[in-house]
């Protein structure tokens, strides 16, 4: 055990109302868009492949070259309302937006550096349109926010000499003012999402960490931070250096799931995956030819199964310069919409059930006791849906849309649910019921080999 000062605050889940809104929200829609939604991942004529909002980097831009798409930002198509109406139909429950990524521009009129929103054609404050419009939809609003700054000359990847040190301390300053100044002006505001912490400069700071996360929930009680912001005393993050998780929730699942099997360590604490639509981008890319596409039910299962194993999903959204949502991801939006309609009572408020991951699909648990959802996408062609239970529990009803289902005891702790043999094209859900003993095993015998 190490004597930590800047560590895990806190062990196990938080159960305060605030992070209990946070968990049963559990769809978010993520927003990227900044400056890289201009060019859009081509310069020069030229495309380029890694992430949109790298090609800053990719495309090896100078700073002044990029800082000055600045004064080319007028999103004429923007409209938080529409943004906002069209989440809602998603059954997005709460929204996560870039205040400020990795290049540095402020999407609100920030007092600490003049690289921001108040200073581009446009001039109005972008983050606050997006908060009241999502409010006024009741999505919750969370900022993302990238500690790495590429603009900022105090930002440093490592400390390596005094003016390294005096000069970070600057930009740390810099920082904490720009989120005391978001948790200050935008009050509603849930979360804050930390990206961009993974340099030895910010490792070498843990204290900075711990300071960031005490402020934020003096100034907005309640706030909710992820685990990706801190970093401890000797350089560990996410989990402090004696394993406990820092923050209010595990953020180490970006573009990736954990697996229903092997990973239901992630079932003891809150977690949230974020996901792109295309292999890798976040903010908006011209040309998405150049990687698979996420189809709507490819997403909606990712849902479900991040759902089925106590999470939230953050699936995101890149809209281009000029404030527009781009063709796919409107039909996303309108596809998984249309199921959550019907079937958002399986994810709102719903977890891990405890029970063993199955080849048809998930399960997840309401608030409700003594029942249960099977959430089927990969329906057998013997249209049984076999679900072993934990030891001593009955089922009692299986039923989908109303329509009771067989269920049959087959042996000790497992049934068959006899589901239709026909092709459906959206998952389907059959509620189960339980309660009561099972049948004693006794008329279960094990086979002498
Ligand atoms: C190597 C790498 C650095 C930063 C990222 C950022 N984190 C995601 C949440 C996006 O903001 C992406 O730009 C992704 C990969």
């Amino acid at each position: 055990e190490f004597k930590l000062q800047y560590g895990a605050q806190r062990t196990g889940k938080r159960t305060d109302a605030a992070m209990e809104r946070w968990r049963g929200n559990r769809f978010g829609q993520f927003i990227h868009w900044g400056l890289y939604a201009i060019p859009g991942g081509v310069w020069n004529g030229k495309t380029y492949n890694y992430a949109a909002e790298f090609l800053k980097s990719s495309a090896k831009i100078p700073g002044s070259t990029w800082d000055s798409l600045m004064y080319q930002f007028n999103p004429k198509k923007f409209s938080a309302k529409e943004w906002a109406r069209m989440a809602k139909r998603m059954g997005a429950k709460y929204m996560t937006i870039t205040t400020k990524h990795h290049e540095g521009f402020c999407l609100w009129p920030s007092r600490f550096t003049e690289f921001n929103i108040s200073r581009t054609p446009y001039g109005k404050d972008i983050l606050k349109e997006l908060v009241d419009a999502y409010n006024a939809e009741g999505i919750d609003v969370n900022f993302y926010y990238s500690v790495l700054d590429w603009h900022h000359p105090d930002w440093r990847y490592d400390i390596k000499s005094p003016e390294d040190s005096v000069a970070f301390r600057r930009y740390l300053d810099f920082a904490f003012n720009q989120l005391k100044e978001l948790a200050t002006n935008y009050p509603t505001v849930k979360a804050f999402w930390f990206d961009g912490t993974w340099d030895n400069s910010v490792k070498k700071n843990g204290w900075w960490t711990y300071e960031v996360e005490q402020m934020l929930k003096q100034v907005s009680p309640g706030a909710i931070v992820n685990s990706r912001l801190r970093a401890d005393d000797r350089g560990a993050r996410h989990f402090d250096s004696n394993g406990q998780l820092m923050g209010d929730y595990e953020s180490g699942y970006e573009r990736r799931l954990p697996d229903p099997v092997t990973d239901l360590k992630v079932t003891k604490w809150d977690w949230e995956a974020c996901m792109t639509v295309p292999e890798n981008q976040w903010g908006y890319h011209k040309d998405w030819s150049i990687s698979h596409v996420k189809s709507p039910l490819e997403l909606l299962e990712m849902l479900v199964h991040t759902t089925s194993m106590g999470g939230n999903f953050l699936l995101n959204f890149g809209p281009a310069g000029d404030g527009s949502i781009r063709p796919e991801e409107q039909r996303i939006a309108a596809e998984i919409g249309s199921w959550m309609q019907n079937n958002g009572n399986v994810i709102y408020n719903s977890g891990y059930a405890g029970w063993e991951k199955q080849d048809w699909g998930y399960f997840t648990a309401p608030s409700r006791p003594n029942t249960l959802n099977m959430v089927v996408f990969n329906l057998p062609v013997s249209g049984l849906l076999k679900v072993k239970v934990p030891a001593g529990v009955k089922i009692s009803t299986a039923s989908t849309g109303g329509k009771k289902l067989r269920v049959e005891e087959i042996a000790k702790n497992q049934y068959l649910v006899h589901f239709e043999r026909k092709w459906f094209a959206m998952p389907q859900v059959i509620v189960l019921e339980t309660g009561g003993e099972g049948k004693k095993g006794a008329q279960y015998q094990d086979a002498k080999t």
